[in-house]
């Protein structure tokens, strides 16, 4: 600790003297306002170390006398609530590994969490009334919607009702043989376009993979999402891509600082951050003239019809907020977060693992010239790239924790571990993900692991040594799906709440997998250097990652 606080020069003199001239006080006051000036600082400053050391809700108990008693035990908890910053996954994996199936708690520097990995604990989690143990609470904890989505407040909306799981999970899904097709086209373009715009070192062209997919997701789900139209507004698009990264840093600073300092914080950080404010201005105008549209239709006018996510919200919601133009923005901004970073991540990730396995491309690229053209026009199939992706995700994850749900009452599991108000009740996805208990040598990369045995068996591979090979790596009982949803595998969370956009992600990580590898070779530049960060636990592609895409034509 000692270390990282001589690396870090604190500036000397006060808040008023760093102000500089430009404060023209009068002399005789500078004194004086010098001094409120550092007892100020000096309580900012007690209370950050205040914050950092006792937890808002102590485990020990109320800030009582007892905490001193225990003074030393209770830093040590302090410094691991923190480290949970930088090394979640780790301290994750951990705790699984020593609790052997039980619940296990472990301290983030804003709240305690307690992991359920048991089928029965799961349940009884997934199955607690929202009231009781909520996501939306969690999502509100993670996201500060209030400071990041123009006042958006998860609270005050009823949680029945909500648009967005049947806009999604039902009506975006059956749509997928409509918006596929284009998304080929739009995906195969756009990449191209991005390529063409990297720097040329040693005759070939250095790619940030991170980046590159992030844009072409952005532009694929504002499509998807938002409709074609404002595809072609530069200013929206711009807002898209910046706007969620500017909500992750906004909600951390926020999330960070002492409650007291929230609404300041917070407050500063919305006028000042304009992602969210073009979006909502974008977007505010079309919701309204939707909602007179459908006025309207109800008085029998004929009025145009709509295919997107915006129509889908305004046609699934029931409940009263959610019906006014401002509700349904705040669930389209809810959504277009939800839609953009864990997709690009996990499709990365897909890339990179494809240069890190080699193998896995010819066999790809044969299924994908045979059923592509059937996939775009149904939405499913294409298994050996949806397990190869699927593979991927179980050995790469996102996140290291789902299920994430907020006590908003108290709860006990039945073994009688207790989820007091405020905490987090979840499940270790990663870990669970990366047990021998559900996956054959578990750490082994096995692209079709979960293909059915008949589709291994009928393999076609032009070398017959790695034919060999691919069907000798560790398979799984029984053939799943990257969409589906069972006891060895919560990427998409469980229950009533699990992720509603999960068929389309898939679908266009398949789309944007075989555009790619369809029409570029691709290798990593580095393949030895590390390709991501975690903060708390997510897994975080790094930016500087570069990868070579060489077009096959050439
Ligand atoms: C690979 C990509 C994705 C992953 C891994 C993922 C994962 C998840 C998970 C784990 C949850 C549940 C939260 C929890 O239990 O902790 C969730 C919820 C949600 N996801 Fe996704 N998601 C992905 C893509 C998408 C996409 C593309 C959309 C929208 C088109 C979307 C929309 C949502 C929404 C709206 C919720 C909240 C559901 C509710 O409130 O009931 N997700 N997602």
């Amino acid at each position: 600790m000692a270390s990282y606080a001589r690396q870090i020069p604190w500036p000397t003199g006060t808040a008023l003297d760093l102000a500089g001239p430009q404060l023209a006080w009068p002399s005789s006051y500078r004194p004086a306002l010098s001094t409120v000036a550092s007892i100020v600082t000096g309580i900012i400053f007690t209370f950050l170390v205040y914050n950092a050391v006792v937890p808002e809700k102590s485990v020990l108990g109320n800030r009582t006398p007892s905490f001193h008693s225990e003074l030393v035990k209770h830093l040590r908890r302090r410094w691991r609530a923190w480290a949970f910053l930088f090394d979640a996954p780790n301290i994750i994996q951990d705790g699984f590994n020593t609790s052997h199936g039980q619940p296990f708690e472990v301290l983030a520097p804003d709240s305690r969490y307690v992991f359920v990995s048991s089928p029965e604990h799961i349940k009884e989690v997934e199955m607690s009334p929202e009231n009781v143990l909520s996501l939306y609470a969690a999502s509100q904890q993670v996201l500060q919607p209030q400071y990041t989505m123009h006042g958006f407040n998860w609270y005050e909306k009823p949680t029945e009702g909500v648009g967005f799981v049947r806009a999604l999970r039902t009506l975006l899904t059956n749509n997928l043989p409509e918006i596929l097709p284009n998304l080929g086209v739009v995906v195969r373009k756009r990449f191209a376009e991005l390529h063409k715009g990297h720097p040329i070192v040693n005759g070939v062209r250095h790619s940030p993979v991170a980046r590159m997919i992030t844009k072409t997701v952005v532009l694929a789900n504002v499509i998807s999402i938002f409709g074609k139209e404002l595809a072609k507004n530069d200013a929206f698009m711009e807002a898209a891509l910046t706007y969620t990264e500017e909500l992750v840093v906004s909600a951390e600073i926020v999330r960070l600082v002492p409650k007291m300092f929230r609404p300041i914080i917070g407050g500063l950080i919305s006028r000042r951050t304009k992602g969210h404010a073009v979006i909502w201005d974008s977007l505010l105008p079309i919701a309204q003239e939707r909602c007179k549209e459908r006025e309207l239709a109800s008085q029998g006018h004929a009025v145009p019809s709509h295919s997107d996510c915006i129509q889908w919200i305004l046609e699934s919601t029931s409940n009263k907020t959610s019906r006014t133009p401002q509700g349904i923005v705040h669930e389209l901004m809810a959504i277009w977060f939800a839609s953009v970073h864990p997709t690009s991540i996990t499709i990365t990730y897909a890339l990179q693992d494809l240069c890190l396995h080699p193998e896995y491309t010819s066999p790809l690229r044969l299924e994908i010239e045979r059923d592509y053209a059937r996939f775009e026009k149904s939405g499913h199939g294409l298994p050996l790239l949806d397990s190869f992706i699927k593979e991927s995700a179980r050995l790469s994850p996102v996140e290291a924790q789902s299920t994430r749900r907020c006590a908003l009452r108290p709860f006990s599991l039945s073994d009688g571990t207790k989820i007091d108000v405020g905490d987090w009740a979840s499940t270790p996805t990663a870990a669970i993900m990366q047990s021998a208990e559900f996956y054959p040598e578990p750490m082994r990369f096995s692209g079709f692991r979960f293909v059915p045995q008949e589709l291994l068996d009928s393999l076609d591979v032009s070398e017959p040594d790695e034919e060999a090979r691919l069907k000798a790596n560790p398979h799984q009982p029984s053939p799943s799906k990257l969409v589906d949803i069972d006891g060895s595998w919560y990427v998409w969370g469980a229950g009533r709440q699990t992720c509603p956009g999960r068929f389309y992600a898939a679908a266009l990580a398949k789309v944007i997998v075989a555009q790619i590898i369809s029409n570029y070779d691709l290798r990593l530049v580095d393949p030895e250097k590390p390709r991501w960060y975690t903060w708390r636990t997510t897994r975080v592609p790094r930016e500087e990652t570069l990868m070579v895409f060489t077009p096959r034509a050439e």
